[in-house]
């Protein structure tokens, strides 16, 4: 199984007419940095509960290594978050047990996604209900067109929300917006998937499955590496573009370049495993500045002050 065939489904959700409230929470946190005291602020959406990860452990299948160690997130509709983190603490791993991939046994904990259990949930499954991963490696098809893969994914989502599927020619119409939005040359459809597309190519062509299947979660694993600076911003607006209400952004992301153009309502701080600091985009700027030893710094502070460090 291949990262692609995992996603290559979505779901649509029509927007619920409820009203959508957002609102400020702030985080029992205060962040001393030099002589401001600076409250540390998490926006989060009043929204349902989409996705929650409780205690998750999981391990190499072929190895056993045990590599996330207990790991708790909860996102709520309309949220976006970003992880952080040292190289090899476990972003990519969380992310793929997210999606089922089949490198990666459960050991432990729980995820709920609306609701339902989604670890009994096979990978097609999960991507059918609405949650798409870009890999940070996006795999090359070779034989199968862009157009071909991305229409038959966007028909399995309408055939799941029974909705008539598209015709080829129904499908250029789709699309066509969905690649202008990604400032992509409508010949991309008509090459292989991801073969031989640069770095930044790849990128883009992941957004646009995310945009084809209009997910519910979007985890995004390093969508900024490899992106030239308008690549950069491009890609950010068509995420922006593709967040709805009911919907929510998972990002794994070393810099904060990212998320001044995709701005998360919570930064969480991944470590051997597990989320051992969450704040606002304050947590990514004290990163910037001091390194992952200014986290550290900072839960030494909190923990001296008898806080709570970790918000997840
Ligand atoms: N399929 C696998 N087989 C063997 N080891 C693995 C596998 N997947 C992950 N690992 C190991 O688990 C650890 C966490 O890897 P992971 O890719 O999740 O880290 P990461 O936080 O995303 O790192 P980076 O920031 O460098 O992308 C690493 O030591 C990695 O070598």
């Amino acid at each position: 199984m291949n990262s692609s065939a995992m996603q290559h489904s979505s779901h649509c959700t029509t927007l619920r007419g409820t009203a959508y409230v957002r609102q400020t929470l702030c985080c029992n946190r205060r962040i001393r940095q030099g002589k401001r005291l600076l409250r540390g602020v998490v926006t989060l959406c009043a929204g349902k509960v989409l996705l929650e990860v409780k205690d998750l452990e999981a391990k190499v299948a072929e190895t056993g290594n045990t590599i996330l160690r207990g790991v708790n997130l909860t996102i709520r509709e309309g949220e976006t978050h970003a992880i952080m983190g040292t190289n090899g603490s476990g972003k990519s791993t969380l992310s793929k047990c997210l999606v089922g991939h089949p490198d990666y046994e459960i050991t432990g904990g729980s995820v709920t996604y609306k609701g339902e259990d989604l670890l009994e949930m096979e990978p097609e499954e999960r991507a059918r209900a609405g949650i798409f991963m870009s890999f940070q490696s996006p795999v090359e098809i070779p034989g199968v067109s862009n157009s071909d893969f991305l229409r038959l994914a966007a028909n399995a989502r309408r055939k799941q929300r029974g909705e008539p599927e598209l015709e080829p020619l129904e499908f250029y119409g789709f699309v066509m917006p969905k690649l202008a939005a990604l400032k992509m040359n409508p010949d991309f459809l008509n090459r292989d998937v991801n073969a031989n597309f640069s770095g930044g190519e790849k990128k883009r062509n992941e957004i646009l499955q995310l945009s084809v299947l209009e997910a519910d979660v979007a985890v995004l694993d390093e969508i900024d590496s490899g992106l030239d600076i308008d690549a950069l911003r491009d890609v950010a607006d068509a995420v922006n573009g593709l967040k709805r209400p009911d919907s929510a952004t998972l990002m794994v992301t070393h810099y904060k370049r990212l998320l001044n153009y995709v701005v998360p309502e919570a930064v969480h701080i991944m470590e051997a495993g597990r989320i051992i600091y969450s704040g606002g985009l304050e947590v990514a700027d004290i990163l910037e500045k001091d390194g992952y030893e200014g986290i550290k710094t900072l839960i030494k502070k909190e923990a001296a002050a008898g806080r709570e460090p970790v918000a997840a």
